[in-house]
């Protein structure tokens, strides 16, 4: 274990509560992982047990030690991860990005045997986001264009974000459900600059030292335009989401997508 988060995990030890909540934490050094453990150690119905990164043995978590894992890895590590946890029958709750059906299918096989467990996982955390992504489903109908513009830090490793891809889903759903046409586009040549398209919507990806997370759905009528922009300009941003997720694993078995499960919209 890392000996800051090892220090700060003595620390937790000291905090004393009828419910505490014990979390283990999956990318405990990475960018988010570090800013989970520093939260989990901040919030008082929670103790901090396990901090582990690529190179430790999950195995050391078990139901005995472990409520709730939060796991923030890297897409190609994430499915595993997780199916070892629901393998432990310990709930958890996942940030990583890479989420397709088919490993969402795999684990919702998984969680057939564990019948009691809940896989929690949120392509995003942060309120504005998953309010933009709200507000964006509301008005897809209403408009003839829709494009997705992402915006993040150079040192992300996919592209587009797990946020895009999602509410690319979700635009082009309600634009499905309100029998709407294709959307217009009279491009004939693209050496790649219209981006990637989902089911119909344009998704555009911008890397910039500078930037943490942020995401524009446009939206465009003859003569107006509607933007719906969220900014992430810190992780701390993700945090409260975060614990609301642990707060709640194990509430409702089975595979849950999205923070908006825990919202009142
Ligand atoms: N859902 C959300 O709100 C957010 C999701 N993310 C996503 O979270 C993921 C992590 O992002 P960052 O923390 O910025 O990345 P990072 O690269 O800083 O951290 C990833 C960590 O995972 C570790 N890791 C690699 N392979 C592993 C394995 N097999 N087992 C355990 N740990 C392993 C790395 O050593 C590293 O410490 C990305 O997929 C990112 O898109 C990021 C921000 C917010
Ligand atoms: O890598 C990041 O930083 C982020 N990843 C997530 C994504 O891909 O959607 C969430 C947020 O955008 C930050």
């Amino acid at each position: 274990m890392h000996n800051a988060i090892r220090r700060e995990a003595s620390k937790t030890e000291q905090k004393q509560g009828d419910k505490m909540i014990h979390v283990s934490v999956i990318g405990a050094q990475g960018r988010m992982g570090s800013h989970v453990v520093a939260a989990v150690n901040a919030a008082q119905d929670m103790q901090l047990v396990h901090a582990l990164d690529r190179d430790d043995d999950l195995n050391i978590i078990s139901t005995d030690n472990t409520d709730v894992v939060v796991e923030f890895s890297v897409p190609d590590a994430s499915l595993k991860n997780v199916l070892a946890m629901v393998n432990k029958n310990v709930n958890v709750v996942v940030g990583t990005t890479g989420w397709t059906e088919e490993k969402m299918d795999t684990v919702r096989e998984a969680l057939e045997e564990h019948p009691n467990i809940s896989v929690f996982i949120a392509p995003n955390f942060a309120i504005s986001t998953v309010l933009a992504e709200h507000f964006a489903t509301q008005v897809a109908k209403y408009f003839e264009s829709a494009e997705i513009i992402e915006l993040h830090h150079p040192d992300k490793v996919d592209a587009p974000s797990g946020t895009a891809l999602h509410t690319a889903h979700k635009v082009a759903a309600a634009r499905k459900a309100a029998n709407m046409p294709e959307i217009p586009d009279n491009t004939q040549t693209d050496g790649g600059s219209r981006g990637q398209v989902v089911e119909g919507i344009h998704v555009h990806a911008v890397r910039l030292r500078g930037l943490n997370a942020h995401e524009e759905v446009l939206f465009g009528n003859a003569g107006e335009q509607l933007v719906i922009r969220a900014d992430s300009f810190d992780r701390t941003s993700f945090m409260p989401g975060v614990l609301l997720a642990v707060r709640h694993a194990g509430e409702k078995p089975g595979l849950s997508v999205g923070l908006d499960n825990y919202l009142d919209l």
